[in-house]
């Protein structure tokens, strides 16, 4: 691989915005790639690919390179030599490039592969969770969680088969296979920006990972049910459920945030799904009118996003220990206040994209301890590793008193 000056500068430019300003490597990506129209597919995905790596080995590139968490502009160009280094790209005769030891690089590498939090690139705070939590799979989880991410897109069965979805994606010179155990679910053979097409804008497909696609079937939906999402965003999980009930019945959709909710709405319209109503959170009022009113209720609960941290590496340096525990607090209170949604006979899910069980089946337990109209129903734990996919936590529920 030739090395372009041009494109390394805009990858040095958005490290620096992503390293020393703190803002969040997709939306730096979005933008660094809106900045030369010339820049072709190769191109964009090296300044795409380049940055994600960077910031998924932000610790292991800062010890090999020595630049001890200090990010000036002399210092990115040292992380970006590990980077070449390490993937065996000769380096050009920059001045940038003048000096670098290039074995001394390589051995450093080598040497740290017997400290995990180095080898991973994680806080060690996070290292000795992981290890407490998950014991000796920990080490599979965080290496697995260390993969880019491929694309995995959901056909909307509103409006397409997975079948004319495939052959319209190849009319678009996009290659997809079918992934076995995902019934809508197809692979992108290789990144492509989806997002441009007229079959997207036509919403046939969303993308979403594998796992995700999981969650809103399990809480087996039947068309003309009354549904609750309790913590809708963007609605990831309700435009599936939407696709699974054929837009029959009522998805109420519920978050405390209602940007997210228009965002749910703009995609709803876009993938023709009629049956969703979206309600801001904005007094207990909202929440108390609901009670004893659903058939099924999801509770796709905020977590720590350990499970989906190849999509998101940055969140490696934005996740506190202070955050996961009170987050820990917000899913037991969710879990208390939104299961009273349910009508008797009715069933709830709880899931989370985190693959720590004190977020996930400790929860449950403690709240199915102190409830017994409740019963757990199954659970499932996708493993990154196992699967190949995001990680993800799912556990169906039923009132029966
Ligand atoms: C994991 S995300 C949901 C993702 C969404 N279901 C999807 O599939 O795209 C969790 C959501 O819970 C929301 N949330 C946080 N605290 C909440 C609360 N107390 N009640 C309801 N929603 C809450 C967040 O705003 C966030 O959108």
């Amino acid at each position: 691989m030739r090395l372009h000056r041009n494109l390394v500068l805009a990858v040095i430019d958005s490290l620096n915005y992503i390293y020393n300003d703190g803002l969040y490597a997709d939306k730096v990506v979005e933008k660094t790639l809106k900045r030369d129209t010339r820049w072709g597919a190769r191109d964009r995905a090296f300044i795409a690919e380049t940055i994600y790596d960077c910031v998924r080995w932000k610790r292991l590139y800062n010890e090999i390179s020595g630049t001890k968490n200090h990010f000036s502009q002399e210092n990115l160009w040292k992380i970006f030599t590990v980077w070449a280094t390490l993937k065996g790209i000769s380096l050009p005769d920059w001045k940038q490039f003048e000096g670098t030891p290039v074995r001394r690089l390589k051995g450093k590498f080598d040497e740290f592969q017997s400290n995990r939090a180095i080898r991973e690139s994680i806080p060690d705070w996070l290292d000795e969770m992981g290890v407490k939590e998950l014991g000796k799979q920990w080490d599979k989880e965080i290496e697995a969680l260390n993969q880019p991410a491929s694309v995995i897109l959901r056909t909307n069965t509103l409006k397409t088969t997975k079948k004319i979805l495939h052959k319209a994606l190849l009319e678009e010179e996009i290659g997809s296979e079918f992934v076995e155990g995902y019934p809508d679910a197809l692979k992108l053979m290789e990144r492509k920006n989806v997002f441009r097409t007229d079959i997207f804008k036509q919403g046939f497909f969303e993308v979403q990972d594998a796992s995700s696609q999981l969650v809103a079937a399990y809480l087996d939906v039947k068309p003309g049910m009354r549904v609750i999402d309790a913590c809708a965003g963007a609605g990831g999980k309700a435009l599936h459920l939407a696709a699974l009930m054929e837009n029959k019945g009522q998805i109420i959709a519920l978050d405390i945030y209602g940007n997210k909710l228009k965002e749910l709405k703009r995609r709803a319209k876009r993938a023709g799904a009629h049956n969703i109503e979206p309600r801001t959170i904005d007094s207990t009022k909202v929440i108390k009118k609901l009670y004893n009113q659903a058939d099924r209720v999801l509770i796709d609960s905020p977590c720590s996003g350990l499970g989906v941290l190849r999509r998101n590496p940055d969140a490696k340096w934005k996740l506190q220990p202070e955050f996961i525990e009170n987050i820990k607090k917000t899913q037991a209170e969710i879990l208390e206040s939104y299961s009273k949604f349910l009508k008797i006979g009715g069933k709830m899910v709880y899931a989370t994209c985190s693959i720590l069980p004190s977020e996930n089946e400790k929860q449950v337990q403690a709240f199915l301890k102190t409830h017994d109209n409740f019963h757990l129903v199954k659970e499932k734990k996708v493993s990154p590793a196992k699967s190949g996919f995001d990680g993800f936590y799912m556990a169906l529920m039923e009132r029966t008193a």
